[in-house]
């Protein structure tokens, strides 16, 4: 992912980060006071539920009690009995007694008996059979409900099984099981009512929140309109609001950290690791008698997703830092396996330079990870060298160790940019090493007066003297290759020769230069 994107990215997560938490929390705002105002009309439901079955019961107490009357049936005494009983039980508005379907007396004395036993809605569990409205004739508006236990009857306001104490927006409504709107208390909508009624449970229809519970013999339904949860939602709001405003900076602060740490070189070179965007430039190194190409440097590029690439000297020092480099020499180490086996299986005598970092040579760990690349390919361990700078052997005893095991597996080793630190002749004596790179800035003092063109000659000598073979590097010009040449230094590497190519070229190269017999 370039730069422009990942920012992209961020900035679009950021909002989302910002927007989302406060969002959610203006809907749990919601949600939360919904539920509480759900529970409270599920309440007030239940209380009717309640509230109806003891007037039930009390009706069906009494009509149980008159049923066991044994004196004679409308005499005084039972019609005292009856209004006895109306007056003493609440819910009750009148008592009956029917013969032949047709009402012979009530608590109130005897009748023409002209009025007939209504028809039950619905019997009740305690075989109380109910009628759940009926028009008395002394007011028909007002249609009362009817229990009926034998010969009997009561009849129930039915506001009684309602009269219970809630708060004046909350419209509360009881119905027969079978869907019979039977009262009804501070005026709820009858086509609402209606439909939760077909439908029961909890919801918003309409802008009103409801609760319908289903009893045994009843459901009760308690709705009130959505305005009255304002207060509890802002008093949510309140508290929810400052949680989601802190989980929005918690997410914006982690956005704005991971994509500084991913735009930071170093998470950039992470990445690049992960995503193997390393390949290998080949920069051949001759020999400076016949002109033939003995081999190669392998350096180290990183393709960047736009196709550009980044130089070694920008990155390697960060990937050193940070440990990253062991991957990218076991990166390097494989993709020069799979650029060139086929050219080193068939010319023994080239071979490839691999940089090794001073944590490399500290540690020897890249040594196995080497024998297990050249493993069932047919490259030899000899046509391996390592290259290490002065830098990597300032540890000398872990060095000489990592060296000593090298040249054992068959890899020569080299000292690369050598004269640019501090190592001195005694320094090297102690190191088994097979070559040494005399670094670009001294062979650039070839032929020049400058100050330090008198130490190559001095490196060169000191390098015979220890039986290195010699590979000057940076070689730009034909009088540096004369005095080098001069001086017998076996090889040479540079621009004058070739810069750093891709694989494919450095073997197109090969064969142009020829290869040593
Ligand atoms: N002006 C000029 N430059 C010349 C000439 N001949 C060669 N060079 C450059 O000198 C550097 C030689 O590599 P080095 O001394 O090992 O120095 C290397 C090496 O220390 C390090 N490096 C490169 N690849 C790797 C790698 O795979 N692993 C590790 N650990 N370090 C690497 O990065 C350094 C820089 O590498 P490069 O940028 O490829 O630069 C290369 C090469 O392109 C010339 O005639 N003129």
């Amino acid at each position: 992912m370039d730069r422009s994107r990942i920012i992209v990215t961020a900035v679009v997560l950021a909002l989302l980060g910002a927007i989302v938490p406060i969002a959610a929390m203006f809907h749990f705002s919601w949600v939360l006071a919904v539920q509480e105002e759900h529970e409270r009309l599920e309440l007030f439901a239940n209380r009717a539920i309640a509230r109806a079955s003891i007037s039930l019961k009390d009706a069906a107490g009494a009509l149980r009690e008159i049923d066991r009357f044994t004196g004679d049936r409308c005499s005084v005494d039972h019609i005292a009995r009856m209004r006895r009983l109306t007056i003493n039980t609440r819910s009750i508005e009148e008592m009956g007694y029917f013969e032949n379907g047709l009402l012979k007396c009530t608590s109130w004395g005897p009748t023409e008996g002209s009025v007939a036993q209504a028809a039950p809605d619905f019997t009740a569990a305690d075989g109380v059979a109910v009628t759940a409205r009926i028009r008395p004739l002394a007011n028909q508006d007002h249609p009362l409900m009817a229990l009926q236990y034998k010969r009997h009857n009561v009849l129930i306001d039915p506001l009684r099984f309602v009269d219970i104490v809630v708060d004046p927006d909350v419209q509360l409504a009881l119905a027969t099981n079978t869907g019979v709107l039977l009262s009804a208390l501070n005026g709820p909508d009858p086509a609402r009512i209606g439909k939760i009624i077909a439908d029961p449970g909890k919801g918003l229809d309409d802008g009103h929140l409801f609760a319908a519970v289903r009893g045994t013999d009843w459901i009760a339904v308690a709705t009130e309109p959505e305005s009255q949860i304002v207060d509890s939602v802002r008093r949510r709001q309140l508290l929810l609001l400052p949680l989601g405003a802190f989980i929005a900076a918690f997410i914006i602060g982690m956005v704005v950290w991971l994509s500084r740490r991913r735009l930071s070189p170093l998470g950039e070179l992470q990445i690049a690791v992960r995503k193997h965007e390393f390949i290998v430039h080949y920069q051949p190194i001759v020999a400076l008698r016949t002109g033939n190409c003995v081999g190669a440097e392998a350096l180290v590029r990183w393709r960047r997703p736009d196709g550009s690439l980044v130089r070694p000297d920008l990155f390697v020092p960060l990937a050193e830092e940070s440990g990253l480099i062991a991957a990218i020499t076991d990166q390097i180490i494989a993709l020069v396996v799979l650029d060139l086996k086929k050219l080193l299986v068939a010319n023994r005598s080239l071979h490839i330079a691999i940089n090794l970092s001073p944590a490399d040579v500290r540690t020897a760990r890249v040594l196995p990870v080497i024998e297990k690349a050249l493993q069932h390919t047919g490259i030899q361990p000899r046509q391996i060298w390592l290259e290490a700078t002065e830098r990597g052997f300032v540890d000398v005893g872990s060095a000489r160790s990592t060296v000593i095991r090298a040249r054992e597996l068959g890899h020569a080793v080299a000292i690369d940019d050598f004269g640019t630190g501090y190592s001195s002749l005694s320094h090297l004596e102690g190191l088994p090493l097979d070559a040494l790179k005399i670094d670009k800035s001294f062979i650039d003092t070839i032929a020049t007066d400058s100050a330090t063109s008198s130490v190559t000659p001095h490196i060169i000598d000191m390098a015979k003297t220890l039986k290195l073979k010699i590979i000057a590097e940076g070689v730009e010009t034909q009088a540096q290759v004369d005095y080098l040449m001069e001086r017998d230094v076996d090889y040479g590497q540079g621009w004058l020769f070739a810069k750093p190519m891709p694989a494919a070229e450095f073997m197109a190269y090969c064969r142009r230069a020829g290869l040593p017999a």
